[in-house]
């Protein structure tokens, strides 16, 4: 064997192995259902998506006030993933207390709870009336 292709190539790097074109996106998605299997936060975020969707349908938004509520809950859960991430790292480099280990998961912590009250004022500007007119609707009050 040539010594090139030994060492992979020009940079001197192993060769990749070839993957199948939908390769990354399996373990993207198994990355998702991880975070939904292990995280509670993450089984609410997605309840509270689903409610959003139906509750967008429901009172028949425009399509840019569903893209607003869209796009916000997609940064909550792309959040939380990332945050369950960071989490995992954490534990595995630094498994006993460390003030960066603290900071690193504070932070990504942190990044979810921006993310999540972007989406409530998100949600209360997109729905609130609607919502509030359903209240009262229900509740007899004109
Ligand atoms: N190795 C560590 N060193 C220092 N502080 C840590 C460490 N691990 C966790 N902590 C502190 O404890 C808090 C909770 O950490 P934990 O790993 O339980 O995550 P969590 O916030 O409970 O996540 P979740 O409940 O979403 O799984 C962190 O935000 C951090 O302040």
């Amino acid at each position: 064997m040539r010594s090139r292709e030994r060492s992979g190539g020009p940079s001197g790097k192993p060769p990749r192995r070839r993957r199948a074109p939908v390769g990354g996106f399996d373990h993207a998605t198994r990355g998702v259902l991880a975070t939904v299997r292990t995280q509670r936060n993450m089984k609410f975020h997605v309840l509270a998506a689903v409610a959003v969707v139906a509750a967008g349908l429901l009172f028949r938004v425009s399509a840019l006030e569903f893209a607003a509520l869209v796009l916000a809950m997609t940064l909550v859960l792309a959040a939380e993933v990332l945050n369950t991430a960071v989490e995992a790292l954490v534990d595995l480099v630094s498994p006993e207390p460390h003030p960066l280990a603290k900071l690193a998961k504070d932070c990504a912590a942190g990044a979810v709870l921006v993310c999540a009250v972007g989406a409530a004022v998100v949600g209360l500007l997109v729905l609130g009336d609607d919502v509030l007119a359903l209240a009262r609707s229900v509740a007899g009050r004109p």
